[in-house]
């Protein structure tokens, strides 16, 4: 069965495709000094639809230049989860009895708004979380087909409401799916608007209301989205956001016991402690956790090798690595090993380390001095216990020098067994494996704790079609040169996990999302 079509925002193909790419990057570039301008206030947590400032804050600095203060934002403790858990659940029966067109209708006025300021939303990712420009509008892009697509289905679905009949006479039967009541949002740094604004529009267009956390690092793009969000009409007290780190403000909001649900995306370890915390709890209700990757790509003797380097260097380097979906090992056959790694070195030779602001940048800076040290580890481990054949350096010249900048590495000679190339590193690094053929490809691929992403290079149907039967993976893409692993598309490409790589089994931006933010209630009425 053919779904619905969809449109996605595809801004900068847009602006390729009507022949006016200049114009893409002026408009960006203005934007950029127009935010940074604005860089630097204090900012406070919203709760009930009111601004509440905290004595303690945290500074956050754009990780591309650190002498940039992006602002100071409160920093959120268990009193004010409390506050804001309570002011979402006194109005969780308001919110639920709302008319699910007039739902959509605020999430529809939020998606026109970020459209509108999608350069302004773009720079300010680009700033605080370093993403380069195509990447940062890639992110926005995504936010407003979040907000499109849930809209579409809850109203395509009658907001999961159904007459079911009267199966025997007098029976009259209605079955609907209904909120939980009052879900935790807690959000990571890498897509810091997209997965933010798709967890808190998939659990609000569902009747739940929301306590949001963003990631410490990438608060200010939240807490612009909310605020888009809120001014689209959302009343007080549905959508509340507190700032702050893990331990503080994430794990009192995962404890809470008017938390009813939580949606979560990060690391797979913070997300497993959620779902233990809600079983230790005896809570019943979701936790729905995207997790980590350690995404495998095959390349076989039937590959266009080209394509593949091509496919590998962009799924492994686009946004230095820090995407679940990174492209993090690869197995290639012994008979083109040679040719593609050494091309694959060329082209990783040939790429821009630089601040993300900059039009050639493609690998811009990683997020956190933590990012930095786990970089420094693995390269020296990577020197002493295999090859390094290109990169494994921190760069610090020039304009780099207040920034966290690491060179993309190529890592050869380690065992498929090697912690390097069994552990998520979030980091621009790929290792590269010999194999016999496409048996040894498939096995080892699937000899991980995660199944996020995964992908294939071979122009031999037959062998698309069995790797597409074995591999275990949520997302699994097959001679995808635009990038090997990372890049799904709401709706077309629904995107999730098997496996450590996800708790539910269900997929962000598909059809079987937002059902998880509900329970079903059968109602039979007898006249
Ligand atoms: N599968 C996906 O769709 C997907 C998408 C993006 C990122 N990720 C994963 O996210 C990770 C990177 O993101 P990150 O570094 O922001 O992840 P993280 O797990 O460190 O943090 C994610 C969020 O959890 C919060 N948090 C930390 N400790 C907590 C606790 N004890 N209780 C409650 N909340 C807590 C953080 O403050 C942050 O808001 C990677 O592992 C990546 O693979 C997965
Ligand atoms: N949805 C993104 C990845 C999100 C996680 O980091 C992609 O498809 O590359």
């Amino acid at each position: 069965m053919k779904a619905k079509a969809f449109e996605n925002e595809l801004t900068y193909r847009y602006y390729e495709e009507t022949d006016d790419v200049e114009a893409f990057h002026e408009a960006y570039e203005d934007a950029v000094e127009t935010v940074r301008a604005e860089l630097g206030e204090t900012h406070d947590l919203l709760i009930d639809g009111e601004r509440v400032a905290t004595d303690a804050h945290f500074e956050v600095t754009s990780p591309g230049d650190q002498t940039l203060t992006v602002g100071e934002f409160a920093a959120g403790d268990a009193d004010d989860i409390d506050d804001a858990v309570r002011a979402a659940s006194a109005v969780a029966d308001e919110w639920e009895g709302f008319d699910v067109a007039d739902r959509v209708a605020i999430f529809r006025d939020a998606a026109a708004t970020m459209r509108d300021r999608k350069f302004e939303l773009a720079a300010t990712i680009s700033l605080e979380n370093g993403k380069n420009r195509t990447e940062a509008m890639a992110d926005v892009d995504e936010a407003i087909d979040f907000l499109e697509f849930y809209s579409r289905e809850c109203e395509r679905s009658n907001g999961y409401d159904f007459d079911t009949g009267e199966p025997t006479p007098g029976q009259h039967t209605r079955n609907l799916l209904r909120p939980y009541g009052v879900f935790g949002v807690i959000a990571p740094f890498n897509f810091p608007m997209a997965i933010f604004v798709g967890m808190t529009a998939g659990a609000l267009l569902t009747g739940n209301t929301v306590v949001a956390k963003p990631a410490e690092s990438t608060p200010l793009i939240a807490e612009t989205c909310m605020a888009i969000m809120q001014d689209a009409g959302l009343p007080d007290g549905v959508l509340n956001f507190v700032t702050g780190d893990g331990p503080n403000a994430g794990q009192p909001l995962v404890e809470h016991e008017d938390v009813a649900g939580v949606v979560f995306t990060g690391s797979r370890e913070v997300g497993l402690s959620i779902r233990e915390t809600f079983s230790e709890q005896g809570k019943h209700g979701p936790v729905i956790a995207e997790l980590g990757g350690k995404n495998p790509v095959i390349v076989s003797d039937a590959a266009d090798v080209d394509a593949a380097v091509e496919g590998v260097m962009k799924g492994a380097f686009s946004f230095s690595g820090q995407k679940c979906s990174a492209t993090s090992r690869v197995y290639v056959h012994e008979g083109v090993y040679d040719e593609f790694t050494e091309a694959l070195v060329d082209e990783t030779e040939a790429l821009v380390v630089g601040p993300a602001t900059e039009r050639e940048t493609f690998v811009s800076p990683v997020i956190s001095d933590a990012a930095l040290e786990r970089y420094e580890s693995i390269t020296e481990r990577a020197a002493a216990d295999g090859t390094v054949r290109t990169g494994g350096a921190v760069r610090t010249e020039g304009d780099l020098e207040d920034g966290r900048f690491v060179e993309p590495t190529v890592v050869t000679d380690v065992p498929h067994e090697h912690d390097l190339a069994r552990d998520e590193h979030f980091l621009p690094f790929v290792t590269v494996h010999p194999i016999a053929d496409l048996d040894e490809g498939i096995r080892k691929s699937n000899d991980s704790e995660y199944g996020l992403c995964a992908g294939l290079f071979s122009e031999d149907d037959a062998e698309i079609d069995r790797w597409f039967d074995e591999i275990e993976s949520g997302m699994c893409y097959a001679n995808r040169s635009q990038s090997a692993t990372t890049g799904a598309l709401v709706q077309a490409q629904p995107f999730g996990g098997w496996k450590y790589s996800g708790t539910t089994g269900k997929f962000a931006g598909g059809y079987w999302y937002l059902q998880q933010f509900m329970r079903e209630q059968t109602q039979t009425r007898v006249e």
